[in-house]
């Protein structure tokens, strides 16, 4: 290995409560919510079809016209009670919030800059009121920031000059400070999200990452970082140039889940995938035709998906600029809600099974049960499935229903589970009790070839 010093600080996983909890949660909510809600992807009578919050970008707005958005910011629907039980219903057990997302919009009121909510018509403490609503739900809050920050006259791509040394120390400097502010007004804070951390300028400077996963650490004990914010001492991102995960989680499955049989490896370390519900809109954008937008069942797919190989999923909601949600949002709310009220037990707290993934679905584990999440019913009507040397089943029950399920061993290691008598009609969930073989020996014999 060679010497690093703003490499990884830890090998394996976490494993304080924190960290544990982080995981037990599996599933969360992604809140998009900024400037670029206002004109929703349309700009001087065009629309763009790139993601909504990179509308300024895509129409080449300068940073001053943009801001002025902040004229018309007063979303008077906005109810912080109302966005942290739709958050319930749904059965998420974190929300990530975007604090400030690449425009430099903060939904704090920071000092350390003008462009926050209190100087809009609207003014109130938008984070705050959302912090204390999701908190009193029970829910942990999350806060996505971005680094890269358009509104900055300090930040920059690269490095290529004194000067732009010296402005972006500078910036860095105001960063650590909304930071820190971050971490002091909501000290109920459990993880930062960092984005907008891929420029040049970034990964030349790996020490400020390190410094800064260990000055929120410090701030806010148990608080956890994902890997996307750090880049080591020669700009490796995500995992260190000893190839050693940096942050706590890594946070690259971003719109893309890893392969249930080729990436395996992921398994080793936490990780947390977000995924957008149109293909790439993570901001309001008026107009949802202009791309094929998931169905519930296919965001819930997307979740077990993740859970079965022991990573987190956030699902994205990018609220309208008057402050409510749009219907597809709270109608996909409302559906992954009512299957995670029947079938949740196979998600939260759950982890990767170790078994070999089969086509009806997906496993997930919680010590020793394991839940076979069905998508995909057999015209067989047997569910195969291959346990591992040394395991056998016991017993096996429908939840939700908690039915006896009939087994049959069909060879070593392998079995077949019945459908339920009725089809439920949606993904279901059966809960495996599995135990140690008690004997070695069977009657199976292999084939001689
Ligand atoms: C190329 C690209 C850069 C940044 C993004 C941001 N990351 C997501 C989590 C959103 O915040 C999106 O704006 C997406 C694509």
């Amino acid at each position: 290995e060679i010497p690093l010093k703003y490499g990884a600080d830890r090998l394996g996983k976490r494993s304080d409560a924190a960290m544990q909890k982080f995981r037990d949660n599996r599933l969360g909510a992604f809140i998009h919510w900024g400037l670029y809600a206002i004109p929703g992807g349309e700009w001087n009578g065009k629309v763009y079809n790139g993601a909504a919050e990179w509308l300024k970008s895509w129409a080449k707005v300068p940073s001053d016209e943009w801001m002025k958005l902040m004229d018309q910011w007063n979303p008077q629907n906005f109810d912080a009670r109302a966005w942290a039980k739709m958050a319930r219903q749904m059965g998420v057990k974190y929300v990530k919030i975007t604090t400030k997302h690449h425009e430099g919009f903060c939904l704090w009121p920071s000092k350390y800059t003008k462009y926050t909510v209190t100087n809009t018509p609207y003014k109130r403490d938008i984070l705050g009121e959302l912090v204390k609503a999701y908190n009193d739900e029970g829910i942990d809050v999350h806060f996505y920031f971005s680094v890269m920050d358009w509104s900055h006259p300090d930040y920059r791509y690269d490095i290529k000059s004194k000067e732009d040394e010296e402005a972006f120390s500078r910036f860095l400097e105001f960063t650590d400070n909304q930071l820190k502010e971050l971490a002091t007004r909501y000290p109920t804070v459990k993880d930062f999200w960092f984005d907008g951390t891929w420029d040049a300028s970034i990964k030349k400077n790996g020490w400020w990452t390190a410094h800064v996963e260990k000055m929120l650490k410090d701030l806010v004990p148990g608080v956890t970082i994902n890997s996307r914010l750090r880049a080591d001492d020669y700009g490796k991102r995500h995992f260190d140039s000893n190839g050693h995960l940096m942050g706590d989680y890594e946070s690259g499955y971003e719109r893309r889940l890893p392969d249930p049989v080729k990436d395996l490896k992921v398994t080793r370390w936490d990780w947390e995938a977000c995924m957008t519900v149109p293909e790439n809109q993570w901001g309001y954008h008026k107009d949802w035709t202009l791309s094929y937008v998931k169905t519930p069942l296919e965001v819930l797919e997307r979740i077990v998906h993740a859970v079965s190989m022991g990573g987190n999923m956030v699902v994205n909601f990018g609220p309208q600029p008057d402050g409510d949600f749009r219907p597809e949002e709270k109608q996909l709310a409302e559906s992954i809600g009512r299957w995670m009220k029947k079938y949740g037990e196979c998600i939260y707290g759950c982890d990767y099974s170790g078994w070999e993934k089969q086509a009806w679905g997906y496993y997930t584990r919680k010590g020793k049960d394991v839940y076979m999440v069905v998508f995909n019913p057999p015209y067989s009507k047997h569910l195969v499935v291959k346990t591992p040397v040394g395991t056998e089943i016991v017993k096996a029950v429908t939840v939700n229903g908690g039915k006896d399920v009939k087994i049959t061993e069909t060879a070593r290691n392998e079995y077949n589970v019945d459908m339920p008598d009725k089809d439920p009609g949606e993904p279901f969930v059966i809960k495996l009790e599995t135990k140690e073989k008690t004997s070695e020996t069977d009657k199976y014999r292999d084939a001689l070839t």
